[in-house]
């Protein structure tokens, strides 16, 4: 096994991340480029070992106390109410977000996720699943990497991404609740779709699917076209989950305004850039 791998935060046998000509690793890249056609999400299960999911959710928890927790007043794409929309459109539905984001520079350069997220051989297994040339982490100070935080009775609201590429990966299991639910391609660019939006909005279960993620599995989604939430968490103990964005372009930096959603604060990167955009579909 090759150095980068070998230090134990993947699971090399299952995922030989140096060796992109091992049938293990075509297999699991086959796999994964069939699901992600045919619904846009795919799950790599135990791409961390079991002997490691401890630390992960014990850096989860050391970072949490660092989310910003601010209920905000959002729709499914993060865009201010437009008064002038008719009462039908899914932009008018206004939803509580009630999670939080700890920003990646919150996250200490050697704890596991921020390990994994700039792995070279990760990344490039990435890119063939989800088959681009190439990703590239954000050069968003925050955003890249987040953890995302969703207390007991909270959750995480029906929405698409900004973001084209992510990955997910739990790191604190809540007791019960939390899963990830998700419409595949029910908007694509050039077709919105209001009307499919709207129905799941006034509760159309037809198009979700439902994922239980569990420690240690990567899930990988194109969440700017599948709309998608995480139900209310059960329990006593919170939902933790890293989000690891890639983008195909390198040098991607959020706007000042969703960045101060998010985050409640902006960096200079934030301040001094345009934010790149491959399709003109709504935030
Ligand atoms: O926590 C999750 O599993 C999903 C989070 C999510 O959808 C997001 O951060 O945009
Ligand atoms: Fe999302």
């Amino acid at each position: 096994m090759g150095s980068q791998a070998s230090d134990g935060v993947v699971d090399t046998r299952r995922y030989p991340l140096d060796d992109p000509a091992d049938p293990v690793w075509r297999a699991v890249v086959e796999q994964a480029r069939r699901d992600l056609r045919a619904d846009g999400c795919t799950v790599l299960r135990d791409v961390v070992p079991a002997a490691h999911r401890d630390r992960l959710r014990d850096e989860g928890d050391a970072v949490a106390g660092a989310a910003h927790a601010q209920v905000a007043e959002v729709n499914v794409y993060n865009t201010d109410p437009d008064p002038a929309l008719p009462d039908d459109h899914p932009a008018r539905v206004v939803l509580q977000r009630r999670n939080a984001f700890v920003a990646r520079d919150h996250i200490p350069a050697d704890h596991l996720v921020q390990r994994l997220y700039t792995h070279p051989g990760l990344q490039r297994l990435v890119a063939a699943c989800f088959e681009v040339r190439a990703v590239h982490g954000l050069a968003d100070p925050y955003a890249g990497l987040t953890l995302n935080v969703v207390a007991p009775g909270d959750d995480h609201p029906w929405h698409f991404d900004t973001n084209e590429l992510a990955v997910s990966l739990l790191t604190r299991a809540p007791a019960s609740g939390g899963l990830f639910e998700y419409c595949p391609g029910i908007r694509a660019a050039g077709d919105e779709n209001h009307a499919g939006v709207r129905a799941v909005l006034d509760g159309d279960r037809a198009p979700v699917r439902s994922l239980e993620l569990r420690p240690g599995d990567l899930q990988l989604f194109r969440g700017r076209f599948s709309l998608h939430r995480v139900t209310p968490v059960g329990g006593t103990t919170p939902r933790h989950a890293a989000i690891l964005a890639y983008s195909e372009r390198p040098g991607v930096v959020g706007s000042p305004a969703r960045t101060r959603q998010l985050f409640g604060r902006v960096a200079p990167e934030h301040l001094a850039g345009a934010s790149v955009r491959s399709d003109t579909l709504l935030d």
